[in-house]
């Protein structure tokens, strides 16, 4: 293979592909309300297969408890799958042990939450750095990243407010900005708009449109309006896709 060919191949090999994934959960487990039948098992993603490549926004679609969640926990090896592989830039994380789990969160994932997360004492700048703190990077290094993707989601004038002094769609995007600030090369994101009004979901969405430049980003949600903005969209139904539409 000539090493444009090689190039070519490696760019185009998926920054996360699951194969068959299936996760199963002991009905009444964590307590939740619709537990219909205790004592029984629920198949919240069930024989699933997709990839994702950089350079794509990609959404997952489907009616509450159609397996959104779960599935995206399982791509950013939060969870590992019942049976199936998930493959985070070319790596099996399924046989991996915790530990092993983590150091690949650490260094190709980013997540960012559908209540952002951000913890209340520390300033836009803090919470943005503080998990830099795992990837070992020095303080003024630190705080150099995390002041430049301030300045890259919109908020440079931000850094020193605490999330009770930013509005919804700020604390999104400082959370945003955190889950870059690993250079992840997949960015997860559960709900990214579901507490925001019209006009700061639009600034997610096209925040999220811009990571995805060069980034594989992943998206579940409820949100037609988010949905209207991805590349493509999975569609998920009691934990089946249903549109098929793997690639
Ligand atoms: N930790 C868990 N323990 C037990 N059951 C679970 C757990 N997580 C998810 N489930 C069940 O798995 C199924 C899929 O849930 P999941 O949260 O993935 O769906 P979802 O599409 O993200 O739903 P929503 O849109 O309401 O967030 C549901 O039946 C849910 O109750």
């Amino acid at each position: 293979m000539s090493s444009e060919a090689e190039t070519t191949s490696m760019n185009d090999s998926p920054v996360v592909e699951c194969t068959d994934v299936v996760r199963t959960y002991a009905r009444g487990s964590t307590g939740r309300l619709f537990s219909r039948q205790p004592g029984t098992s629920v198949t919240a993603v069930d024989a699933v297969s997709m990839a994702v490549q950089r350079g794509e926004l990609v959404g997952l679609a489907g009616p509450s408890g159609s397996g959104k969640s779960t599935l995206l926990h399982l791509l950013a090896a939060l969870e590992t799958p019942d049976s199936g592989h998930v493959q985070i830039t070319g790596v099996d994380t399924t046989s991996m042990g915790e530990r092993g789990r983590t150091a690949i969160r650490r260094d190709h994932v980013g997540i960012v939450f559908q209540r952002f997360h951000l913890l209340p004492s520390l300033t836009a700048l803090q919470n943005v750095a503080l998990p830099m703190i795992e990837q070992g990077k020095g303080k003024r290094s630190r705080r150099r990243r995390a002041r430049s993707l301030l300045e890259d989601v919109g908020l440079g004038d931000r850094l020193s407010h605490r999330p009770a002094a930013l509005s919804g769609g700020e604390q999104q995007r400082v959370a945003v900005a955190r889950a870059l600030g690993g250079n992840p090369d997949l960015v997860i994101a559960d709900e990214p708009t579901g507490e925001l009004d019209s006009t700061a979901s639009e600034a997610v969405l096209d925040l999220l449109a811009d990571v995805a430049t060069d980034h594989a980003v992943v998206v579940a949600s409820h949100d037609p309006m988010a949905i209207d903005r991805m590349d493509r969209v999975l569609r998920l139904r009691d934990g089946k896709l249903t549109n098929g539409q793997t690639q």
